[in-house]
């Protein structure tokens, strides 16, 4: 019997530079993204969106490997093929505001050629995941800023994508619907590879499988949310009320980095029972290196 060939990871990135003009966004980056749920942590100007983009194939890597699905997004017609099999919602999730809600999900999964018998049923689908069933057919300038976010998710998930590449997607949410939504993206990753950037390190806490932390537009570690949250050592701020585990770790993680230009594994590894902050998913495993209408 012939064993089945391996499936190649969601995400395969090695070595990947941005640059734009002088800056470098994002440098020598690797990443391997499998099915569940990565998020992607780090302060204002890290390089989050500059790395979904070029994930989602809008934006060009200058230097280094991106396999997306399995292939290199490198040709028009490459990068058509993965466009089919992926959700992406923008940090900027433009819009039609005379559209419809159900009129504007129709279009995304027309220009993702889901095909036509199937899209009706799948933008109420996509639609009614989001908690939206109840606005199918209002305008889009008549929702509100967090209503639209929701619709971006939507629109994002409307093909049942393998891989789906999110953009801050609770950027406005209540914590109702915040809640809601970790909920959704556990579901959705076990089923895809979900690629979240988020301010929010409790979303990562709870609803991630692993994380990785940006600085600057390198990794400053990759690790599960348990692991991070096992990291704060010393250079975090103590038992600061209001702040937690998950905070401590990531700001123990980047001062630690920015001081020695590194965080080692061993260094986010211990994780004894209980000290997670909801963490669900984890492995244990230690730290690797791993369209808008
Ligand atoms: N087209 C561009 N030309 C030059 N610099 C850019 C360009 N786009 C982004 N940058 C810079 O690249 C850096 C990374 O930006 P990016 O938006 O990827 O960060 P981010 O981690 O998503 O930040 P935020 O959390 O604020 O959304 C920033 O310093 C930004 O000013």
């Amino acid at each position: 019997m012939n064993p089945s060939p391996a499936t190649p990871p969601a995400v395969r990135v090695e070595n990947l530079t941005v640059r734009r003009r002088r800056a470098v966004l994002l440098d020598s980056l690797d990443l391997t993204v499998d099915r569940g749920v990565h998020g992607l942590l780090g302060p204002n100007g890290a390089g989050k969106t500059t790395l979904l983009r070029v994930l989602a194939t809008v934006a060009a890597p200058s230097s280094g490997t991106v396999e997306l699905l399995g292939r290199a997004p490198s040709s028009p017609s490459a990068r058509t093929a993965v466009r089919r099999r992926l959700g992406y919602l923008p940090q900027q999730f433009g819009h039609y505001p005379r559209f419809t809600v159900r009129e504007l999900v129709a279009h995304l999964a027309w220009l993702k050629e889901v095909p036509a018998a199937r899209v009706p049923a799948a933008v109420e689908r996509a639609v009614d995941r989001v908690g939206l069933a109840d606005v199918l057919d209002r305008r889009m300038r008549t929702l509100s800023g967090g209503q639209v976010r929701r619709v971006g998710i939507a629109q994002a998930i409307v093909n049942d994508p393998e891989l789906l590449v999110l953009d801050e997607p609770t950027a406005g949410l209540d914590p109702e619907h915040r809640a809601e939504f970790r909920a959704l993206l556990r579901e959705l990753g076990r089923e895809a590879a979900v690629l979240v950037a988020t301010h929010h390190v409790d979303d990562v806490a709870a609803a991630c499988d692993r994380v990785t932390v940006l600085d600057r537009g390198r990794r400053a570690v990759e690790c599960t949310p348990a692991e991070l949250a096992a990291a704060a050592g010393p250079e975090a701020d103590g038992d600061t009320p209001g702040v937690s585990p998950a905070e401590r770790g990531y700001t123990g993680v980047l001062r630690r980095f920015r001081r020695d230009g590194t965080v080692a594994p061993a260094a986010a590894v211990p994780s004894p029972a209980g000290t997670a902050a909801g963490a669900s998913g984890t492995t244990g495993a230690t730290a690797t290196e791993g369209a808008s209408a």
